[in-house]
């Protein structure tokens, strides 16, 4: 199994450049099925394992998809069947994210439930919900979800969420660009990946206004043709990359990442004390003072991401004083509690809250991550951790980070990754190997 060994101790110090965001790329690709004229041209996608998995969905689909450099191009005149493959969705939740795109395109989708995973159980209803308002007959049944449209083509809709998900709100955003008449979304989410994808469904063709507010209104059209975009870049490898530097006494520059869509991260960074400075290229973060603890709970945007709640939590707990996290987004978004405890952490998990004690002495210990963050995190707690701390559960990681162990050892950091002997390779490690354009 990959591994990440990580001694502590170390200044981070100089430039890191983000990637583009997984979570907005994720979306283009699966709203890439909508184009049946021309192709897509999607600049900025990052190699990640997440990337590759819903490349090979549309490939799986029938669809064109070609991966080089960082740029995806996708022709999708032709789809050869509604069912995405099965251990694809099952592999990645954002699978479910070609529901919408399909239901428009071909009138009917059958897709494999997503599942829950280590962060919580994460229903589908909401999407359901949007599906079924426009007129799409939902069936359930042997872990599969059909669905059909009534008639010819889906209707628009007046659609309130429940909950503002990020995931159903983009998936009814698709399937309405192409459904007679017009879709509203109340009480949509606002994160910055959504307006990116608005931005990309425009291009194609499409008529999206109010991206990015609580209120999205969709004026249905006939067709949609592919369309060249530059991803945005990823606020939450930025936010990553932003503790690193603070949790090591560091100064990097963290080039391309936007201070507005990290607005959150940086209030609660400099509320500690951490000197967060930008500019139009970048963010420079650098610590220059004790940090002090303070207190976070998680939020939709623009309020404190969950995805970076694991590594807020690693800060806090070198940090002076007593703070308090608390998770409102996923019932079960602290399994990196017991990896920081194994690291000496001092932290009390009450309900939705989490009590971390600062100024604590971390220690190298052998950790696993359960998910993508608490990776990440734990790399984090690592880096001011005194001895050597070995991670595995490293297949988390890879699914949203381009080459971490790399950048980081890059500005500084004392980290390697250890890969697999072949016969010792698990399924999860297994390379995806790039895509090769299927019109070739
Ligand atoms: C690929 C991607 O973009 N992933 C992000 C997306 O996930 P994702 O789109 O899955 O997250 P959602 O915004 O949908 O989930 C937010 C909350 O709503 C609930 N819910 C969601 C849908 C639904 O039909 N019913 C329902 O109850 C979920 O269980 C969760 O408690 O937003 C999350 C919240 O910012 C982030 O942590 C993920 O990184
Ligand atoms: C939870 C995350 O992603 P996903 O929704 O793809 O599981 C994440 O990016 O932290």
């Amino acid at each position: 199994m990959s591994k990440i060994i990580v001694r502590g101790g170390r200044k981070l110090s100089g430039r890191i450049r983000v990637s583009g965001a997984k979570n907005a790329v994720l979306p283009i690709i699966a709203a890439s099925i909508l184009g049946e004229e021309g192709e897509s041209v999607i600049h900025e996608a990052p190699p990640l394992d997440d990337v590759l998995v819903i490349n090979k969905v549309l490939q799986s689909l029938g669809i064109g998809i070609e991966y080089q450099g960082e740029t995806i191009r996708v022709k999708a005149q032709h789809i050869g069947t509604c069912e995405p493959a099965y251990d694809l969705v099952r592999k990645m939740r954002a699978s479910f994210l070609v529901m919408g795109p399909l239901l428009a395109r071909l009138g009917q989708a059958r897709i494999s439930l997503p599942g829950g995973c280590a962060i919580g159980t994460r229903p589908i209803d909401q999407h359901l919900k949007g599906f079924e308002a426009m007129g799409a007959d939902i069936e359930l049944g042997q872990g599969y979800i059909e669905a059909k449209v009534r008639g010819t083509r889906l209707h628009g809709a007046k659609i309130y969420l429940d909950v503002a998900s990020v995931g159903a709100t983009e998936n009814i955003m698709m399937a309405a660009t192409l459904a007679e008449g017009t879709t509203i979304i109340e009480n949509a989410a606002k994160e910055p990946e959504i307006v990116d994808l608005a931005n990309y469904l425009n291009a194609m063709g499409a008529m999206v206004r109010g991206a990015g507010t609580g209120i999205i209104r969709i004026e249905g059209v006939d067709k949609l043709r592919g369309a060249v975009h530059t991803v945005i870049p990823d606020r939450i490898e930025a936010g990553t990359y932003m503790i690193a530097a603070a949790i090591t006494g560091g100064d990097l520059y963290i080039e391309g990442a936007i201070g507005d869509h990290l607005a959150p991260v940086i209030s609660k960074l400099q509320e500690m004390g951490v000197t967060v400075e930008e500019d139009e290229n970048g963010l420079h973060v650098r610590v220059e003072r004790p940090l002090r603890s303070v207190d976070v709970k998680t939020l939709p945007y623009p309020g404190f991401p969950t995805d970076m709640q694991s590594q807020m939590m690693a800060l806090m707990m070198v940090a002076d004083g007593t703070g308090i996290v608390t998770e409102t987004i996923f019932e079960n978004r602290f399994m990196h509690v017991e990896e920081f405890i194994q690291m000496n952490g001092q932290i009390k998990v009450e309900g939705r809250s989490a009590v971390v004690s600062g100024n604590t002495a971390l220690k190298g210990a052998k950790v696993c991550a359960s998910d993508l963050r608490a990776g990440a995190a734990l790399v984090l707690a690592a880096l001011a951790a005194e001895g050597d701390t070995e991670i595995t559960g490293v297949h988390h990681i890879d699914r949203g980070y381009v080459d971490l162990a790399a950048r980081l050892r890059a500005v500084g950091a004392d980290i390697s990754r250890v890969e697999p002997e072949e016969d010792e390779e698990e399924a999860a490690d297994l390379p995806l190997f790039s895509i090769q354009p299927s019109w070739a």
